[in-house]
């Protein structure tokens, strides 16, 4: 199995205020234990900014994003020395890799990132990614490593996602909060109903909360990678779970495994949207069909040709994503017309079809 591990600050720190090195060791331990099992990790690891913080020994909480910055780049390094020289024990080298938003957005980019984690596993090395804090920002980046470990399971095809956490699992209402909530073992699909369950981030370090975790399980099962999102003080959590133990929530893929370049256009993020009339959404929906200009009643946002949008039926609800064969503005001009009316509307022409379907993902 390719398993795609994600540990969160609040698994790092153990409850404390810094980097907890003997929950590094356990955690490291298991990942060789596993990969000495015969299975392929791939590490999404948060902890640059905690590190940080550390290392200026604690300054006041400042939650701009410059401060923000500063610590996961003076952070990230430590991290990594902090992995690098525990891995070493086990005999495992360590590779850091570090992605941001664009690195998903642009298929020369994504390509590149995949050759290298995959070469990163054909060698053996542990590949240990995060975000890069230090450079981007606002719509440059991911903005959680729950989202962004989704993303990286989708890039390298992963048999299942493991996000460890500090609850035990998705409960029906947010534990700190509700003391009578339960533990939800199984989600089969994400409804607005589990959405609904999720609460902010349990503690001042984490980030997102079961909310992003929700939206990683979204993105990955929807590719056709099962999620676990379970408890990372449970002794051997990984090892247990990879071997099918019921730990925490696990949340159900959908149908097969799609197709590698789907996969690519899930994962992107999303530029804009674009709404179809009652005939285009059948089409899409129900006969796998492209996107004529013809069916589109709305467009928003500034895309470019290439870029992933959203389709929208004519109810707001989402029905598939997909590459958008013309700009933003070119859209609004052919929005409504026929086809064969697009060259004497924009002076050239793509092509009839807004939307291929071979560029299409239904949802
Ligand atoms: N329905 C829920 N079930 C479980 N935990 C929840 C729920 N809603 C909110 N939470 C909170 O989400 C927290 C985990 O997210 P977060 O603090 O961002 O951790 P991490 O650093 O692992 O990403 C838990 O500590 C818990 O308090
Ligand atoms: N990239 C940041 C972590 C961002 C994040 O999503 O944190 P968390 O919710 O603890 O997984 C860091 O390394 O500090």
């Amino acid at each position: 199995m390719r398993v795609v591990l994600k540990l969160g600050t609040s698994v790092l720190s153990a409850g404390t205020d810094r980097l907890h090195r003997p929950r590094l060791v356990d955690l490291l331990r298991d990942m060789a234990a596993v990969r000495e099992a015969g299975h392929e990790v791939v590490l999404v690891s948060s902890g640059a900014v905690l590190a940080g913080w550390e290392a200026l020994r604690f300054p006041p909480r400042d939650r701009t994003l410059a401060e923000k910055q500063l610590l996961a780049a003076v952070g990230q390094g430590r991290l990594m020395h902090l992995y690098a020289s525990i891995a070493d024990l086990y005999g495992v080298a360590v590779a850091q890799v570090l992605l941001t938003a664009d690195d998903f957005r642009d298929r020369t980019r994504y390509l590149n990132a995949r050759t290298t984690l995959g070469g990163c596993l054909s060698r053996g090395v542990l590949p240990i990614i995060n975000e890069n804090d230090a450079v981007a920002t606002g719509q440059l980046k991911v903005g959680d490593n729950d989202t962004l470990s989704a993303f990286v399971a989708n890039l390298v095809e992963a048999d299942l996602l493991v996000i460890l956490t500090d609850a035990p699992g998705l409960y029906t209402a947010d534990p700190r909060i509700r003391p009578d909530a339960t533990l939800i073992p199984v989600v089969e699909r994400v409804t607005p109903e589990v959405w609904a369950l999720a609460g902010g981030a349990g503690s001042h370090r984490g980030t997102g909360g079961m909310h992003t975790k929700i939206q990683a399980a979204e993105i990955a099962t929807r590719a056709g990678t099962p999620v676990v999102v379970a408890p990372g003080d449970a002794e051997h959590a990984l090892a247990r779970i990879v071997v099918g133990e019921a730990l925490g929530t696990r949340f159900l893929a959908h149908g097969s495994r799609l197709e590698a370049r789907k996969r690519w256009i899930l994962a992107e993020i999303a530029a804009g949207r674009i709404t179809l009339d009652e005939g285009a959404a059948q089409a899409v929906r129900e006969r796998g069909g492209s996107l004529l200009p013809a069916g589109i009643r709305a467009v928003e946002g500034e895309f470019k040709r290439g870029q992933t949008v959203r389709l929208l039926g004519p109810d707001g609800a989402e029905i598939a994503r997909g590459l958008t064969r013309y700009h933003a503005a070119d859209l609004v001009r052919i929005a409504g017309h026929h086809s064969r009316e697009i060259e004497g509307l924009l002076g050239f022409t793509y092509g009839s079809e807004a939307v291929h379907r071979d560029d299409l993902v239904r949802l």
